[in-house]
């Protein structure tokens, strides 16, 4: 599957941390009861379905998506606190994927985590002390006082001063925000040179979520760090981040500079996220895009583009010319004729005869009585008549035929729209004429 890479044109660069067509898949039967009665299967959840991506040295980038499009996952398999499925793993410009022994030891001590939730990553039997000690402990750091000078010193470093007055404190001691900097003075403690933020400000009140934000901001400035943060809210992202790569279903569908995906989107799910962020001035004309329907099921993906079911600007079958709304409706109507579910008796219960049961369905999915497009609207009668005679098959086969859509048939090809801007949508094929409008 191809992907939205993030990679520069001139391909001169060489990444902090870089993925290739990295692969996470969960079994989706892996309980033996669960095998026994329903027998084995090769089903997986395709978490993260072939993401390649370069993390530049230095770079702040941000993972956004809705629930369940596989950040987490892509995130922790990236630095292998996750074993990926499949694919390749660089950090430095080595390959760390099956690394192991010295050599992943060190690269755990250069990539650290900070957690989404600061009440459940800590431990609360430990002290502050203790809790960021341990990594040192662990790794065999330096002598024991350079290890006790340390903890004190990544204290400070994450904003808790004097160091001296919180290292004896547990946590049910301290606040929300001072339970993130501690996690935060633990992933420091190994002077690592990549942070993954996995929603570091979501569990916070808001009242200190920018000070926590701008914490981290300081730390790459002051310490380099290369950062990964995670996150649903993109006006966060475009607060922190240099580039923000947009996820759905296991695939990377856009990457561009942060002020471009929030300004200028490309991909069709780029631009239906970025217009449910509210903006600054309300009187700005900007038309929200509605997202219908639920992220599908990631072990049974559509075809082609994964967003094509829920895409509003799904195109349009060669030889017709529809109204885009009308032809959404067209598509969803399909969609349920082709998976046998319309059922034409429930129809036509109360309705007098054929005409008004087409009607009806076509009310359904908010398909005109009549499509501006003759020739679509006979196609589609057609294939109603058949429906409400029965021939389920046969109003299949036409409308899989003749409104045949190429999102639905992949591979989905990555195009570099802008110099800097990359989308995998057949909308920016060149050799195609598909409109952009
Ligand atoms: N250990 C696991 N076993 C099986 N499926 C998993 C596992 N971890 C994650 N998944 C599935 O993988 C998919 C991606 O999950 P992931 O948590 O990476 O998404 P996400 O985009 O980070 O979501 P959120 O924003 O809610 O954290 C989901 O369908 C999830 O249910």
């Amino acid at each position: 599957m191809s992907e939205a890479t993030g990679r520069v044109v001139d391909g001169s660069e060489t990444y902090k941390l870089e993925v290739e067509d990295l692969e996470k898949h969960f079994p989706v039967n892996s309980g033996i009861v669960s095998r026994i009665l329903r027998g084995e299967s090769d089903q997986a959840v395709r978490a993260v379905d072939g993401v390649s991506l370069g993390i530049r040295e230095g770079e702040a980038f941000g993972l956004a998506g809705e629930s369940g499009c596989g950040k987490t996952t892509l995130g922790k398999s990236a630095i292998r606190l996750l074993e990926p499925t499949g694919g390749k793993i660089y950090f430095d410009g080595t390959e760390i994927t099956n690394a192991s022994g010295a050599e992943i030891n060190r690269f755990r001590r250069e990539a650290q985590i900070i957690h989404q939730d600061p009440y459940q990553s800590l431990n609360p039997r430990f002290t502050v002390y203790e809790w960021i000690k341990e990594p040192l402990d662990v790794h065999g750091i330096g002598t024991a006082e350079e290890r006790d000078a340390r903890v004190y010193e990544t204290i400070e470093q994450a904003g808790l001063k004097p160091a001296e007055a919180y290292a004896p404190e547990y946590p049910s001691e301290l606040s929300g925000g001072e339970r993130q900097r501690v996690g935060i003075a633990r992933a420091l403690a190994l002077e690592p040179s990549f942070l993954l933020a996995d929603e570091p400000a979501s569990m916070l009140d808001v009242s200190i979520r920018a000070s926590i934000l701008d914490l981290f901001k300081r730390l790459q400035t002051d310490l380099g760090l290369t950062a990964v943060y995670i996150s649903h809210d993109l006006s966060l992202l475009k607060h922190m981040c240099d580039r923000i790569g947009i996820m759905y279903l296991g695939e990377l569908v856009e990457v561009a500079p942060a002020d471009e995906i929030i300004n200028d989107p490309k991909h069709p799910y780029t631009q239906a996220l970025v217009s449910s962020v509210p903006r600054i001035d309300p009187d700005e004309d900007r038309e929200r895009i509605e997202l219908v329907g639920e992220v599908p099921d990631p072990v049974d993906m559509p075809s082609g583009c994964r967003f094509h079911p829920r895409c509003p600007r799904i195109v349009q079958p060669e030889g017709y010319d529809f109204d885009q709304d009308d032809w959404r409706a067209v598509v969803n109507l399909r969609r349920d004729v082709l998976a046998g579910d319309v059922d034409p008796e429930a129809i036509r219960r109360n309705r007098d005869d054929d005409e008004a049961s087409a009607l009806a369905i076509r009310d359904a999915y908010d398909v005109p009585d009549r499509l501006a497009d003759a020739a679509a609207d006979d196609v589609l009668d057609a294939a109603l008549s058949d429906v409400l005679a029965g021939d389920s098959n046969d109003a299949a086969d036409v409308l899989r035929r003749e409104f045949a859509t190429p999102c639905e048939s992949g591979p989905i090809e990555t195009h570099q729209v802008t110099p800097t801007q990359e989308a995998a949508c057949v909308l920016y094929d060149e050799d195609e004429p598909y409109t952009l409008e």
